[in-house]
């Protein structure tokens, strides 16, 4: 017989960010996420990470009943019952903004995660062998070093971390201004010499265009040999897309989200239409973010590289993208947003149970280093995470830093991220304009 559920613990924690800077604004000293804990009735725990907001923490509430008391291998039926629930609260968008808003897909990652973690202990097998047709594919992952322009803390009274004791470059240039492509490509350097990535991803919709371009340049010159690839998350029309990447376009692997919705065209058309023009592939986040648009997306030919994040596809959703990229010659990567080391376990879990050739995984987990909810989160090395070859996640929470985490969200007046706050120290009374560059007003 299966453990059962005793208890499931929902817990809103926070960490710190520098001022990274997207379309959406600049990110506050702080980012959101929430635990989710699920503890067994043989003392077992089982852990999953998300995204917070005040829907998600009520989402994950109205699914308490269906988790408690069910058992560790009825996990299908489980998360089958909370899909419906969850369902009744109406159809949801994913919004324009960089990041996803929509609530039940997250929730449901959130228990599936502690879920299959539990499950994994329970029969002996590591959570990537478990998930999709064909469980584990490979024992390391890609990560790719995700580089963002940064504004300057000392233009905010907001406490963005210091470099106290940078224990080396990286420490340093992470908490400093960078809107040059010189200062990108000092975050490059140093983030090579920490982890050694071979691909690169730069973060735009935040200068001009032109001037995002020659920040590629400048990786180029750096890491001549690096996949690199500049994600604006559809900020610019695409005649402006097509002006911009076209004379950069042998320097780029893949251009990710470079258009978007415009006029009375879809994002999917406009995608298309600017793979037909430039011939460069493309990676998206933002237009094909559930199987009914990645139909669409495919039969437009708009996309090559589906960024299926397992924070709002699921992690056997992110498997099964994988498995159709694998089937029809596209490529599977993975997108992602702040998170702490749990999160980065699931992905590597996820990224691990995808066949085939994928790409290298974005992961935003450089920018959090240093801090931790795991008593020993996993470590990026020449650019590549291991598969923990442990049962479940591989992961044990740390429950000090937890209640740390959770302390610190507490202590906080915001339950959601809110990019326009500290933008507004750079450009007063700045708002959000998906089709307007952040700096540029
Ligand atoms: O500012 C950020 O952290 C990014 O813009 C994310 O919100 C975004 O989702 C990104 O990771 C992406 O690839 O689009
Ligand atoms: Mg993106």
């Amino acid at each position: 017989m299966f453990p059962k559920i005793k208890k499931m613990r929902i817990v809103p924690v926070a960490g710190y960010d520098g001022f990274l800077l997207n379309l959406s604004g600049g990110h506050a000293p702080w980012f959101i996420r929430c635990v989710v804990i699920l503890e067994d009735d043989a003392g077992h725990q089982g852990v999953g990470e998300i995204p917070s907001s005040a829907g998600i923490l009520k989402g994950l509430e109205q699914c308490r009943s269906l988790v408690e008391g069910s058992r560790v291998n009825d996990i299908k039926q489980t998360l089958n019952q909370a899909r419906l629930l969850l369902a009744r609260n109406g159809r949801e968008e994913r919004g324009r903004q960089t990041f996803d808003l929509r609530v039940a897909v997250h929730v449901i990652t959130g228990i599936e995660s502690a879920l299959y973690d539990l499950y994994g202990q329970a029969v002996r097998l590591p959570v990537a062998d478990l998930l999709g047709q064909y469980g584990r594919q490979r024992d390391e992952v890609e990560a790719l070093g995700y580089l963002f322009l940064l504004g300057d803390p000392a233009k905010t009274d907001l406490p963005y971390p210091r470099p106290e004791n940078p224990s080396d470059e990286w420490d340093e240039v992470r908490c400093r201004e960078a809107l040059t492509p010189e200062a990108v490509a000092n975050l490059a350097k140093a983030a090579y010499a920490r982890y050694g990535f071979k691909d690169f991803k730069l973060k735009g919709g935040v200068l001009r265009g032109e001037e995002e371009a020659d920040c590629i340049r400048a990786l180029h010159e750096a890491f001549p040999e690096a996949r690199l690839t500049l994600d604006p998350n559809g900020a610019w029309a695409l005649d402006e897309a097509v002006r911009v990447l076209e004379p950069i376009k042998h320097l780029l692997s893949y251009a990710e989200d470079p258009c978007g919705q415009e006029e009375s065209y879809s994002g999917r058309e406009t995608m298309a239409e600017f793979k037909k023009r430039t011939g460069l592939p493309t990676a998206t986040n933002m237009i094909a973010t559930d199987f009914k648009q990645l139909q669409y997306a495919v039969q437009l030919n708009a996309v090559d590289i589906p960024l299926a994040d397992c924070h709002f596809w699921t992690m056997q959703g992110a498997v099964k993208v994988g498995e159709l990229c694998n089937e029809w010659g596209m490529t599977w990567g993975s997108h992602s947003n702040n998170h702490f080391d749990v999160s980065l376990a699931m992905m590597t879990h996820v990224a691990a149970a995808c066949p085939g050739e994928i790409t290298a995984i974005d992961t935003h987990w450089i920018w959090q280093d240093g801090q931790r909810i795991t008593k020993e989160p996993l470590r990026i090395r020449d650019g590549k995470l291991a598969v923990s070859g442990t049962p479940g996640l591989g992961i044990e929470l740390d429950e000090d830093k937890l209640i740390e985490a959770h302390r610190l969200y507490q202590g906080l007046d915001v339950t959601q991220r809110n990019d326009a706050m500290a933008m507004q120290y750079l450009i007063p009374g700045w708002e959000f304009d998906p089709k307007k560059p952040a700096l540029v007003r």
